[in-house]
């Protein structure tokens, strides 16, 4: 277990400047996903970490102390990449034992650890098997084993689930969830899926072009993103615009007490948070301008003057085309979106 500190991290490679100045903190134990684009500069964070890249700027600590200086197979920092690059010629126990072997442990504490990691990622009885004899879910699990069998102070995970299928992507995600509570160890994942983010993590790191725009735990995120942005990763959103005084935003839909500064405000709402209803009298109205039936929901789009806002209502709650509905925004759950200017 180590805590992780990235300090006004910089990386550039030739003219492309990838990380600009990146502050970020994984605390002992703490699973962190860094979200991003393709490009965003996840991997090469994980990279730097690691010691397999070396930093242009800033700072790498382990528990305080800096691990610039420190070579990357003396960090006790893994990764696994998303192709897992097993040892084709060796055996699943070879491969396992690979590290320890490096770490020239005695026999026997290999051949113990080689067993009880195997068993700890379900792969028991698998250990002669060869790479080429086992399913990608498999290979994933051998990877993850030799990589928790040197018993490492940091796990870093680059895209572990990207080539699995949906089923076996689920099983994955809750092993190493497992794995990592159990253990204790502090892990960086990167991920562009959203949903590995949200259900694996305890705080995540949205990063864009080489910078965090947020960091905060999937509730955060989810809830209070700082930008559209951020709120675009996890779902849909709308906005609607509105003029703020003394913490009093006022908009076509109602006056809201909110924490916005004075002048203009954009505000957010996610599509569970509007709702909408037979048309009264006295209400903010709209039209029906789209309806989409999804099963156990109906996702609609509802046009209020120049404002399209989204809407997610029960099964049950049947509007038409074109129909004049009553708009209510769940007060408690709209944002006032940070730095946006008119
Ligand atoms: N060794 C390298 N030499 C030159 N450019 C590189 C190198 N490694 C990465 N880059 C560039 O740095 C940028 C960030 O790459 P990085 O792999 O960190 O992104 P990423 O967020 O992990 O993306 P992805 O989700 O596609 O894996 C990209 O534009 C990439 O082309």
């Amino acid at each position: 277990m180590s805590r992780i500190e990235l300090v006004g991290a910089r990386k550039k490679f030739e003219r492309e400047e990838v990380l600009r100045s990146l502050d970020l903190t994984v605390e002992n134990g703490e699973l962190v996903s860094l979200l991003g684009p393709s490009g965003c500069g996840k991997t090469t964070t994980l990279k730097l970490i690691s010691g397999l890249l070396s930093l242009d700027g800033g700072d790498i600590k382990f528990d305080g102390e800096s691990v610039l200086d420190v070579a990357a197979e003396k960090r006790g920092a893994v990764i696994v990449f998303q192709d897992h690059l097993l040892f084709p010629h060796m055996t699943v126990e070879k491969n396992v034992d690979f590290g320890l072997k490096m770490m020239k442990k005695d026999r026997a504490y290999r051949a113990r650890k080689v067993d009880e990691t195997l068993k700890l990622v379900r792969l028991d009885g698998f250990g002669k098997k060869y790479p080429s004899e086992l399913s990608g879910g498999q290979k994933q699990r051998v990877a993850i084993a030799r990589a928790l069998a040197v018993e490492p102070k940091v796990l870093l995970l680059d895209e572990p689930f990207s080539n699995l299928d949906t089923g076996l992507k689920e099983n994955m995600r809750a092993l190493i969830s497992e794995l990592q509570k159990e253990l204790k160890i502090t892990t960086v994942l990167v991920t562009h899926d959203k949903e590995d983010a949200m259900t694996m993590s305890d705080r995540i790191a949205i990063m864009m072009g080489g910078e965090l725009l947020q960091f905060g735990t999937p509730v955060e995120l989810y809830e209070r993103p700082n930008s559209p942005e951020v709120a675009s990763f996890f779902g849909d959103a709308s906005y609607i615009e509105g003029d703020s005084s003394d913490g009093i935003v006022a908009t076509a839909f109602g006056e809201f007490k909110l924490d916005c500064v004075d002048g203009y405000a954009k505000l957010m709402v996610r599509p569970e948070d509007v709702k909408i209803s037979q048309a009264k009298a006295g209400a903010a109205s709209g039209t029906i301008a789209s309806r989409r039936y999804a099963g156990d929901r109906i996702h609609y789009t509802v046009r209020s003057g120049g404002i399209e806002l989204k809407c997610t209502a029960e099964k049950t709650e049947v509007f038409e085309l074109g129909e004049e509905v009553s708009v209510e925004l769940k007060r408690e759950r709209i944002v006032c979106m940070s730095g946006e200017s008119r």
